[in-house]
């Protein structure tokens, strides 16, 4: 069952602009200047009901304007749209019964209540009868680790807490849909695997579609089975995340200091992508070898004062998948 339709979609925004001092202030009272900026420039998909689908592009793309529009929080200026076969602009209300949000940059909790009012409060948003409420909270209390701060302002808890909390509200009221937008933006590990866990949890166990925008490979790598590319506005690809694993996600970075000028060396599938004074940065291809045996190989000439491994930047994944198709 198809869950959301966008067909050739696109948002301009009508950007202001005004010169600097009292006369730019005065000139653009008389005679406004505005400028138009399309943010979204045609974009067609289809997501199925269960799908986990990564929404991917560059800073600027447009993920977060579609998004926007999917939710029905922004009019789209031209195209169809349909979730789960309503028209968000016309009916964000009905449709925000039936799924939930995480914007990763803007709270929906009360800043200066504890969680456990803003369950009550959203629980009579969406008009949840007392008891299957009760039943619910405790089950995403439970789940997601919530009891020893349900009764702390929101304004005291961590970044973590705040995203545990924000992601057990969005599934309260039991949405079809969850759209994520850079759901762990800023968090440690731990608060990652967390959150991360509980997303596939809730779509495997309550089927629920997962529609999500972030900058961390990670993310996409755990939780999406189909990655939709978009770039300057415009999809450009759409594809299985096997096959983003298989083609660009098989680099690890890892950053090292050894505690000697590092001398010229060849390892397999392992590239030298920076020197600096003693630090190096590496580029490792996992297929090939392993991020252990480079640093084994390493550590035979030299002792090694840090380490750091990350994933590739999303930016990066990008390029690859441009280059490795040609475009
Ligand atoms: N309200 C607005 N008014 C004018 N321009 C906007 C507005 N919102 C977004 N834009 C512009 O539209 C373009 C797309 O923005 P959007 O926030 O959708 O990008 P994004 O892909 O989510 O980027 P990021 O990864 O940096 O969050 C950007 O150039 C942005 O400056």
């Amino acid at each position: 069952m198809t869950v959301i339709r966008a067909e050739n979609l696109t948002k301009t925004f009508l950007v202001k602009r005004k010169a600097p001092g009292f006369w730019g202030s005065l000139q653009s009272l008389v005679k406004p200047d505005a400028v138009e900026k399309e943010a979204v420039r045609g974009i067609s998909f289809r997501v199925e009901k269960g799908e986990t689908v990564a929404f991917l592009g560059p800073n600027g793309a447009g993920k977060s304007t579609t998004i926007k529009m999917l939710t029905g929080i922004l009019h789209p200026t031209s195209g169809r749209l349909e979730v789960l076969g309503m028209v968000p602009q016309r009916e964000r209300v009905r449709l925000a019964f039936r799924i939930g949000t995480v914007f990763g940059q803007k709270s929906q909790l009360w800043y200066h209540l504890p969680p456990a009012d803003t369950f009550a409060l959203m629980a009579d948003i969406y008009e949840l009868p007392a008891k299957s409420f009760r039943v619910r909270r405790d089950e995403l209390v439970e789940l997601f680790g919530l009891g020893p701060y349900l009764h702390t302002p929101v304004r005291k808890l961590s970044l973590g807490e705040r995203m545990r909390c924000e992601m057990a509200v969005a599934l309260l009221h039991r949405p079809e849909i969850l759209f994520l937008d850079e759901p762990t933006i800023g968090m440690d590990v731990v608060v990652k695997q967390k959150i991360r866990e509980m997303i596939r949890l809730f779509n495997r166990e309550e089927g629920v579609t997962v529609f999500l925008t972030s900058h961390d490979t990670g993310d996409v790598e755990e939780l999406c089975d189909r990655a939709i590319i978009i770039n300057h506005g415009k999809v450009v690809m759409d594809v299985p995340v096997h096959q983003l694993k298989r083609d660009v996600l098989k680099y690890k970075i890892v950053h090292l200091k050894p505690g000697a000028e590092p001398d010229a060396f060849a390892l397999p599938g392992t590239e030298v992508l920076k020197r600096k004074g003693t630090g190096l940065k590496l580029k490792v291809d996992i297929l090939k070898t392993s991020v252990e045996a480079v640093i084994g190989r390493l550590l035979e000439r030299y002792p090694i004062l840090d380490i750091n491994v990350e994933d590739p930047s999303m930016e990066d994944v990008i390029t690859t998948l441009y280059e490795t198709k040609g475009g």
